[in-house]
């Protein structure tokens, strides 16, 4: 019987602790027989990994920053999103659009309408319905508070473009990500990112028992029997 695909994005502001989990989310899922399409934005193809580079990195305006990351999301999803959907691949992606809302338009004050007219541009007619604007079908938020999330980066790495701004840049993202939420709250799980690894892990997987998606409790990676 083929099996739908799901697409599940992460979100958060930087260090809240995402990427920690995914990997360990992709191992349940292939052990409950499902094949797993691992992706991350901006990036996920040749072509949109390039586009990471430059907007990471490169000095360059809003507006700028913005179409280059709308860019980088058409081809990611013309490349490998719908391609993995439809093979009935479950979709983990480090990031969508919801940090554009956030990081883009609440973090740095872009017009949050033209947003919502380029996320319709990119998004849409890709999927096989051609009036279909493709978005995740859950959003895992992993909240923390920034003064957190700093401590935890402090040191870890060499901060790119966003990284290094100051942390009133990450309480707008983070009350971006709050009213992205508030928003669509049948789209959003929130996760209490403040919690220990072995505690947002289970909350975490909750989620996807929840949802069926994934059938029994699965033991925190790297854990001891
Ligand atoms: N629950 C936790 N408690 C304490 N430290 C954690 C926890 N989860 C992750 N960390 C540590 O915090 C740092 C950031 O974690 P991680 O890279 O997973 O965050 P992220 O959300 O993917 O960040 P980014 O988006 O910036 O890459 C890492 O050093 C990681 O080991
Ligand atoms: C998708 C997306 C990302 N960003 C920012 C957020 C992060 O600071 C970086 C990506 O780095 P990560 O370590 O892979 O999380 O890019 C953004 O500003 N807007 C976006 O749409």
């Amino acid at each position: 019987m083929s099996r739908s695909g799901l697409f599940i994005s992460f979100e958060g502001i930087d260090g809240a602790g995402k990427s920690s989990h995914i990997d360990g989310l992709a191992q349940a899922f292939r052990a409950q027989g499902r094949n797993v399409t691992l992706s991350r934005e901006p990036g996920g193809t040749p072509l949109a990994e390039k586009l990471r580079e430059l907007v990471l990195n490169d000095p360059m305006d809003a507006l700028t920053e913005a179409l280059l990351i709308f860019a980088a999301r058409r081809d990611h999803l013309c490349q490998v999103i719908e391609p993995a959907l439809a093979r009935g691949d479950v979709v983990l992606c480090d990031r969508f659009t919801d940090a554009t809302f956030a990081y883009q338009g609440a973090g740095r004050g872009f017009d949050t309408n033209l947003l919502s007219i380029l996320e319709r541009m990119a998004q849409t007619g890709v999927a096989p319905e051609p009036d279909l604007m493709r978005e995740p079908d859950l959003t895992v938020w992993f909240d923390l508070a920034p003064e957190v999330a700093a401590e935890r980066l402090a040191g870890a790495r060499v901060p790119d473009r966003f990284e290094s701004q100051p942390v009133e840049f990450f309480r707008r993202v983070a009350q971006g990500y709050a009213d992205r939420a508030a928003a669509a709250p049948q789209r959003f799980a929130r996760i209490d990112a403040a919690q220990d690894r072995h505690r947002v892990w289970q909350q975490l997987t909750s989620v996807f028992v929840r949802k069926g998606w994934l059938s029994i409790m699965v033991p925190t990676p790297g854990a001891v029997a």
